[in-house]
């Protein structure tokens, strides 16, 4: 499926209209399952929406397959649709709630009943099947509203927070199974979240969003290590990405990264390799990021001072003084320190983001950004 330059805007007559998507531009392939990853209120449920049929396109178009969908009411759209707010009918049983959705492919009871169970196996719905709406939980109202979506055959999958309302444990099983489900069975589905992990662990790949814009469209492995901006970068990942403003100063055949002239990261030009080093000769500041888990403790480089150093069970957070500000850093075993010690930190020269001073990507180690490598 395909969303070709498509814009929202809310009150678009108003004083102030509300520009909620961007002009967001998405080739989608069959079979696969994409999220929609971004903050509140950065225009995810909008596109989710839009692609249903619920909200009207204010511009571009939106392919299913090779059919324009954007100007067909949402039944003709061949969508299927789980909301963030259920939506399901009061005075039927969940199970009725569920067959209900397969009422347009006339099938008999029999297969109607089959296709209820299995998806109700799916879900762990089985014994809450023949209870009201009103009288089982939110997760056991969103796991229906879910169901009615999966049970339907559709050319696409729409799945808005599946599962905000689920404990921790069952949303970790469920999420493998859904996964499993839409693989065999080849379906196409997005889902919306703010949730990183349910993004990283069901989706193909995700499409990054922040005020109405796409920031970027990738796998959870090209976001993690190929971040296209700042905020990206820092929007993934946990605990975020450490980020300084320094000035890069070349000579002597060595690189200085420096914050109000004191060196943070320092390497020989070698280490940087040449495309990097001239990217950086020309700038008189960039960001430079680096993740917590590629921060070294111990082995040389600049001087830091423990703030906090906390086990959480299966890492270590160490939070130290660094520069005007602080580093973060995890570490896989327990570290012996505490507040006010003394260390050293240093970032291996592959594993440094350099962004320039307006956000967008340069180089993710000795890999020049798209758009930078000449
Ligand atoms: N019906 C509407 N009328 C006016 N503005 C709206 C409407 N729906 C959404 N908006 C605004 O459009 C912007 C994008 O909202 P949207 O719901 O798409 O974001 P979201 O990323 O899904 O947020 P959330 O995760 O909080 O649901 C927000 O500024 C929101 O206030």
């Amino acid at each position: 499926m395909s969303l070709r330059s498509v814009s929202k805007v809310y009150a678009a007559r108003a004083k102030n209209p509300i520009y909620a998507v961007r002009d967001v531009s998405l080739e989608i392939e069959s079979g696969e399952i994409v999220a929609l990853l971004g903050s509140s209120g950065c225009g995810k449920t909008s596109t989710l929406r839009m692609i249903a049929g619920f909200e009207a396109v204010t511009q571009g178009e939106i392919l299913i397959g090779d059919r324009p969908v954007h100007s067909l009411p949402p039944a003709r759209r061949g969508v299927a649709m789980a909301f963030e707010g259920y939506s399901l009918y009061p005075p039927l049983t969940l199970r009725e709630n569920i067959a209900f959705a397969l009422k347009s492919e006339k099938l008999g009871a029999a297969e109607t009943s089959r296709r209820v169970d299995e998806i109700a196996r799916l879900l762990e719905l089985g014994p809450h099947l023949d209870r009201y709406p009103s009288t089982v939980s939110a997760g056991q109202q969103q796991r229906a509203s879910l169901g009615r979506a999966l049970v339907r055959k559709a050319d696409l999958y729409l799945l808005d927070e599946p599962m905000g309302q689920l404990e921790p444990q069952l949303r970790a099983v469920l999420r493998g199974r859904l996964k499993r489900y839409l693989r065999e069975h080849g379906l196409t589905a997005i889902l919306v979240t703010h949730d990183q992990t349910e993004a990283n662990a069901l989706a193909d790949r995700i499409a990054v969003m922040e005020g109405g814009v796409l920031q970027q469209f990738a796998s959870p492995a090209t976001l993690k290590n190929e971040p296209a901006n700042l905020y990206v970068g820092t929007f993934i990942g946990e605990p975020p990405m450490n980020v300084y403003r320094v000035t890069p100063i070349v000579e002597d055949g060595r690189v200085s990264l420096r914050e109000n002239g004191e060196e943070l990261f320092g390497y020989a030009a070698s280490e940087l390799g040449d495309g990097l080093v001239g990217l950086l000769s020309a700038r008189r500041e960039v960001v430079v990021g680096v993740r917590p888990a590629d921060v070294a403790i111990g082995s040389g480089g600049a001087p830091a001072k423990i703030v906090t150093n906390q086990w959480i069970g299966d890492q270590t957070h160490l939070e130290s003084a660094f520069g005007g500000g602080v580093i973060v850093a995890t570490l896989d075993s327990r570290f012996a320190g505490t507040g006010g010690d003394a260390l050293t930190v240093d970032v291996p020269a592959d594993r440094l983001h350099v962004f320039a001073a307006s956000g967008e990507a340069l180089a993710h180690g000795h890999r020049l950004a798209a758009g930078e490598a000449a």
